[in-house]
């Protein structure tokens, strides 16, 4: 069993800019940011990195109590023997991660934490919350960059390797994706990026981890799975369409998405895996029979929102297990939709569409799938994206929506 000793004070900063000054000094950052609502938690550097929950036992100090928080980003498909790009290969294997630092925003306010292996002394505690004092407000930069091109030709193949398998019977629906190499023409950092994301109009939930010099980051429209004692949410999200170029078009092409029947089906898929999950180990569990539209910056999709009550016993990581990957990111059966991916895409998926999150010492915390993400070191990266396949798709149609979703993690280089 291994004591851990979390200290938490009250910090009257914007944890953004306290971030960012502090960030300097740590390899190691994590953070889950949700623009929308106050879940808002930046990590920094490495207290310790557990297998499983069970092995920590928490000791509380500091004026108030908040829950130690362990991040946890998880790959796509771990078991895939399929090398990743070379800045996916260098992260390491680890579960739960207990950043040193947490500063964090929730409905009670906003805080800092200081973890460690022996007691956290005041001193210490004394000199960050200085640090977020003085941390000055925060600057956007725009960072030029080319995007290579990958092959249309390619994809083609690939996606007639998928219409192959639907056709034979063997999935229903298989999730295909691309990646484009990001040369930028001057050095960017972590930072950068994610002020750019955090103060940028991609809408959602900001993720970044950084391990060395390497950074995965991207803003993620998609809840996984959300926990809080025994209530949890979920979210069925399949079926796009573009923005539009303004607010009548944006109407017109949400109502012609929302009448689509191969977006509907693709769409259905995901509905009925998560109603099925749920049904498993939930009760109260409401998952509408009519999708809605959520609209992004650059895209918009069906949404179906998913809620219930979890079985006593069930935890958040269980509930990772069973809903990870969805017919929204691998296919349908999952399982054989997996195997076709990894016959069909030349690379391995790395963090993209992984499962991306924190849980807290009590349990309750969320996921999110890591969509609309790329990897990043120095002056160059990987960005990834990618949609659902049934009978009725056309090639060329996939290849401009994922371009459209790419927008999403390369607003990333846009400044103010
Ligand atoms: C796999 C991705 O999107 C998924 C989530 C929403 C809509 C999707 C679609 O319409 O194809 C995809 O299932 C991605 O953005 O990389």
């Amino acid at each position: 069993m291994t004591r851990i000793h979390s200290f938490t004070v009250p910090v009257d900063a914007d944890i953004v800019d306290a971030f960012c000054l502090m960030q300097k000094g740590f390899t190691d950052q994590f953070v889950y940011y949700a623009k929308d609502r106050p879940v808002r938690y930046l990590g920094l550097g490495r207290c310790i990195a557990l297998p499983a929950l069970e092995d920590a036992e928490c000791e509380y100090d500091g004026p108030v109590r908040e829950e130690a928080v362990f991040f946890s980003f998880n790959r796509f498909d771990a078991e895939n023997p399929a090398p990743a790009d070379e800045l996916f290969s260098s992260f390491p294997r680890l579960r739960f991660m207990l950043p040193e630092i947490v500063l964090l925003e929730n409905e009670r306010g906003r805080f800092l934490q200081v973890n460690s292996l022996g007691p956290v002394y005041p001193g210490r505690v004394e000199r960050f919350l200085r640090l977020c004092a003085q941390a000055p407000a925060r600057t956007r930069e725009t960072i030029p960059y080319r995007l290579e091109d990958d092959s249309r030709e390619e994809w083609r193949r690939a996606m007639g390797a998928a219409t192959a398998a639907i056709e034979a019977g063997r999935v229903q629906k298989v999730v295909l994706s691309r990646r484009k190499r990001l040369v930028a023409e001057r050095p960017f950092s972590s930072k950068d990026l994610l002020v750019n994301l955090i103060d940028g109009d991609a809408r959602g939930t900001v993720i970044l981890y950084r391990y060395a010099d390497v950074f995965f980051c991207g803003c993620t429209p998609e809840l996984l799975v959300r926990k809080r004692g025994q209530r949890v949410e979920s979210m069925c999200l399949a079926g796009t369409c573009p923005a539009g170029a303004d607010e009548a078009e944006r109407a017109r092409l949400a109502a012609e998405l929302m009448a689509d029947e191969k977006n509907r089906a693709e769409h259905d898929y995901v509905v009925r895996f998560v109603r099925e999950v749920f049904n498993r180990v939930c009760y109260d569990v409401d998952v509408p029979a009519e999708p809605e539209i959520m609209s992004l910056a650059h895209v918009q999709h069906l949404h179906t929102p998913a809620t219930a009550q979890v079985l006593e016993g069930v935890e958040l990581w269980d509930l990772v297990g069973d809903l990870h990957p969805t017919p929204a990111t691998a296919g349908l059966p999952v399982g054989e939709a997996m195997m076709l991916i990894r016959s069909i895409e030349a690379y391995n998926r790395g963090f993209y569409v992984g499962a991306a999150g924190f849980v807290d010492a009590a349990g309750d915390g969320e996921f999110s799938v890591a969509l609309r993400t790329g990897v990043f070191d120095g002056e160059v990266g990987w960005v990834y994206a990618g949609c659902g396949i049934v009978g009725a798709s056309d090639a060329d149609a996939e290849f401009d929506e994922i371009d459209l979703k790419l927008k999403t993690v390369l607003s990333a280089f846009e400044g103010a």
